[in-house]
């Protein structure tokens, strides 16, 4: 599995040369985030809490660096409490993965409100975002074409490419097409 991303990965290496590439992965808690991250196997899963108090898990390939933030808890703080925080992240943001429960259907608009609000701050505009609708081996998870009615990212969302694809974070399954995906979007951005 890790020699399959780390042929994806490749890809943008050769394209970005000595470049820093960073991956920016966020979704609500309990999405399948970290499961992802270890699921890669393309290095070690480095967790840290930085000053500001978050915990941060980043694995590097070569100098692509995805980067999960734990925006933490459940609580309608959450947002209010990090967003000036995790803001000073997203200039230097090459592509966002979003990941979505695709069986917590109660959660849904939370979710797909937390999205959208990210994808209108001003420095992440024109970023490509991969929407990964995980946890698809749940029965009654929401299908990907569902999902991707409901976030409405098809009428409105022209300033970027993006692709809302289903996942099982378990099996491996799905991540690699989506990944695949994504590095063609970040190359022909
Ligand atoms: N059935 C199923 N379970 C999954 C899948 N992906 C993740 N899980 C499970 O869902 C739970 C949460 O996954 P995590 O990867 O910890 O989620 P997270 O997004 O990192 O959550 P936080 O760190 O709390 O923000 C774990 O028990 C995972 O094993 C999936 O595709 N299918
Ligand atoms: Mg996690």
């Amino acid at each position: 599995m890790g020699l399959t991303f780390s042929s994806i990965f490749s890809r943008l290496l050769n394209w970005r040369k000595e470049q820093d590439t960073r991956i920016l992965m966020l979704g609500l808690d309990s999405a399948g985030k970290t499961t992802i991250l270890y699921r890669l196997q393309i290095g070690e899963v480095v967790s840290t809490i930085p000053t500001i108090g978050f915990n941060v898990e980043t694995v590097e390939y070569k100098n692509i660096k995805f980067q999960v933030w734990d925006l933490g808890g459940q609580s309608s703080i959450r947002p209010l409490l990090h967003r000036p925080y995790w803001r000073c992240y997203f200039p230097n943001t090459s592509a966002i993965i979003y990941v979505i429960d695709s069986s917590d259907h109660t959660r849904l608009p939370t979710s797909r409100t937390e999205l959208l609000t990210m994808l209108s701050e001003e420095e992440l505009k024109g970023v490509p975002l991969l929407v990964f609708c995980n946890k698809q081996d749940v029965q009654g998870a929401l299908k990907p074409e569902e999902i991707s009615e409901q976030l409405g990212l098809a009428g409105g969302e022209t300033s970027r490419p993006w692709s809302v694809r289903g996942s099982c974070a378990v099996s491996g399954q799905g991540l690699e097409d989506g990944l695949d995906w994504l590095v063609n979007a970040i190359q022909e951005k």
